[in-house]
């Protein structure tokens, strides 16, 4: 008798392939939680600042150990948030895009950040808008996603696309949790081919975002990884990808599995001690595209 049964699909993992990152981090020497601006943020619990060094070197060794480069900007007594270099600007072929902070706290922050790019050879943007940088642009192939709500404004939005000339779709936070848009969406790997860019993907948190902005996500980016909130919530998304190499808290499980399932490789950090400032992998790592 002939057989009709289907044949079992095909798992089809792709090959997935590492890409060389050059990254700004910041030493948490001055790391504290002094005072609120986001929920995660309760000055009455003490930090454990050893604790929050040796995460945050446990990190830097990571990238390292992947072959990675790692530049250092020094910190500043007083500018305890500055551990989130992410914030520090927005950085596109030696360009870099610098940060106006929405809070006084951190607002001291922008020119330190702009001085140590222009020290170092980038051509620096003074932001007319207020923005924080990567922490609220990503660049996805050759697209930037840029979020607002909470944070950067719609008119940086408008700015940022005069700076790079490229297309930037802007998209709306509504959860206080995930204040940026780098607690929403990782990104996951821009796979640059001898024509371009070959292959983009993200993984997201949908109910971190408004219906229009869902609906802009769901239609441009229809393989993404959509995460748990339980995922989202120990700042699993906060991750940082060099294509192969996803550096993710250990408490992102479901995140985890998933990255397997798709051919990636999680590399876990703990920065627990960081997340009482309420950031996390991404947030302490900018990156700096020549
Ligand atoms: C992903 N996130 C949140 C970041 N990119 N940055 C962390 C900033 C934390 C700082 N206390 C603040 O509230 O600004």
């Amino acid at each position: 008798m002939q057989n009709t049964a289907p044949a079992p699909e095909a798992t089809v993992v792709e090959a997935r392939i590492q890409q060389h990152r050059r990254y700004l981090m910041c030493r948490p020497e001055h790391f504290t939680v002094s005072y609120t601006i986001n929920p995660w943020m309760e000055p009455a619990n003490p930090t454990d600042t050893a604790l929050a060094v040796r995460q945050w070197q446990a990190l830097y060794d990571t990238y390292l150990a992947l072959g990675h480069e790692v530049q250092l900007i020094d910190p500043i007594e007083g500018l305890p948030d500055m551990v989130y270099t992410a914030n520090g600007g927005f950085v596109i072929a030696g360009v870099a895009y610098g940060a106006k902070f929405r809070f006084q706290e951190r607002v001291p922050e922008g020119p330190a950040f702009m001085e140590w790019f222009r020290d170092n050879g980038y051509e620096v943007v003074d932001p007319r808008e207020v923005n924080e940088g990567e922490g609220d642009f990503l660049l996805v192939g050759d697209t930037i996603l840029a979020g607002t709500g909470f944070r950067s404004t719609g008119d940086s939005h408008s700015e940022l696309r005069d700076v790079f000339g490229k297309e930037v779709v802007s998209l709306t936070l509504v959860d206080p949790r995930f204040y940026h848009l780098d607690t929403a969406i990782a990104v996951l790997d821009p796979v640059q081919g001898p024509g371009g860019v070959e292959s983009a993907n993200i993984a997201y948190l949908e109910h971190a975002f408004d219906e229009r902005s869902q609906a802009v996500l769901a239609e441009r980016y229809p393989d993404a990884i959509r995460v748990s909130d339980a995922d989202g919530a120990v700042f699993g998304l906060n991750s940082a990808s060099d294509g192969l190499n996803v550096i993710i808290s250990p408490r992102a499980k479901g995140f985890e599995a998933q990255l397997r399932e798709r051919g990636y490789n999680p590399v876990l950090v703990d920065l627990s001690e960081l997340l009482l400032g309420g950031g996390g992998i991404k947030c302490c790592t900018l990156e700096l595209r020549r």
